[in-house]
């Protein structure tokens, strides 16, 4: 039988509207929920990433500003820069979008976003806080993968959930939080001895690696939830993920597709987090709910 096809971009949209009537509740209160997005340099994708989750903002309402730094920008420049945003009461969330060029440290950048504004949860205290199972802002691709399984009804517990990758933005956090949803854990990178023998057994896979088709129906268990997170343009212009969907649509229960899985949810997620930054600093202390515990 055919897996289900996890649609993100569906349930992204039903989000997204909800989110929208928040963003027009906090409105009469006063609050305007605001997101900076920081790129550095002139990276196509990043730029593209980064008008996504501009449109996506304004689309609920949300203010949204895109700072453009050419790539030359010393890493001096760029904490003055976040200095500022930390101290500017408009601005709810920052997000500096990564990569960042080579001179630039990202652990520095990171560590100097406030935490209170970290709406990517890259920053160690909030990994620290999501490790302790405590509330905090959830990087957005984890968080949005969460809720897609939360949403289908898919059960973590007493599963043993297989990480492929082991990104500081996807990999390491979304094994994290299935750990803390009981998943049994086991990662996988590009130093993984027989990686099959690990692929084969897991009920659910989780794949972000950044290499186009790289797993088959062949590699994967009968029935497993295959989460699929690459984003590959090929040569003709079209995205793909990680997985070959084809083949292995074929042997999974669950799949998401590339494009319109992830992806819109990990823009939706941080939105999400962009607006319980903005209750969290006016202190409105109803709704904006973490949805993973
Ligand atoms: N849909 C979405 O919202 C998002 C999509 N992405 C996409 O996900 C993909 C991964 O991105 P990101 O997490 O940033 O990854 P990185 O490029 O930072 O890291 C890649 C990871 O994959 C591992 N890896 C690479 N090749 C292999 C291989 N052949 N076998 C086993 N492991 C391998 C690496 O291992 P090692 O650590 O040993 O080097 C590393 O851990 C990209 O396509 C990216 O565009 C990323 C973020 C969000
Ligand atoms: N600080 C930081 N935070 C990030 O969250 C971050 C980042 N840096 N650097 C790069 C990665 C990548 N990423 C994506 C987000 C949305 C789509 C997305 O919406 N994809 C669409 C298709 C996009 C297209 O058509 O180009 C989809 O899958 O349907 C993809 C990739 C966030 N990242």
């Amino acid at each position: 039988m055919s897996a289900h096809i996890i649609n993100g971009r569906e349930l992204a949209d039903d989000l997204r509207a909800q989110m929208k009537d928040e963003v027009s509740k906090l409105h009469e209160q006063g609050i305007y929920p605001s997101l900076t997005v920081v790129l550095v340099g002139e990276n196509p994708a990043s730029l593209s990433y980064v008008k996504g989750k501009e449109r996506a903002s304004k689309k609920i309402g949300m203010h949204s500003n895109l700072i453009q730094l050419p790539a030359s920008t010393s890493e001096q420049q760029l904490l003055g820069l976040i200095d500022q945003l930390n101290n500017d009461t408009t601005v709810h969330g920052i997000l500096v979008q990564l990569p960042l060029p080579s001179h630039i440290s990202e652990d520095i950048i990171i560590e100097a976003i406030s935490p209170a504004k970290d709406v990517d949860g890259f920053h160690p205290i909030s990994i620290g806080r999501m490790i302790a199972g405590k509330d905090t802002f959830l990087p957005c691709t984890p968080y949005g993968i969460m809720t897609m399984l939360d949403e289908k009804g898919i059960t973590v517990e007493g599963k043993h959930a297989v990480i492929l990758g082991r990104s500081r933005i996807v990999g390491k956090p979304i094994g994290q939080m299935l750990l803390n949803r009981h998943a049994t854990v086991t990662y996988c990178h590009s130093r993984t001895k027989q990686l099959d023998r690990y692929l084969q057994q897991a009920d659910i896979l989780i794949v972000a690696i950044g290499q186009a088709h790289f797993i088959t129906d062949k590699q994967i268990k009968e029935d497993a939830v295959v989460i699929d997170v690459g984003i590959n343009r090929l040569e003709d212009g079209s995205i793909v993920g990680d997985v070959d969907f084809d083949s292995a649509k074929e042997k999974a229960s669950y799949i998401t597709p590339v494009p319109k899985g992830v992806g819109p949810m990990t823009i939706t997620m941080l939105l999400q987090n962009t607006i319980k930054a903005a209750r969290q600093m006016n202190q409105v202390t109803n709704g904006s709910t973490s949805r993973d515990g």
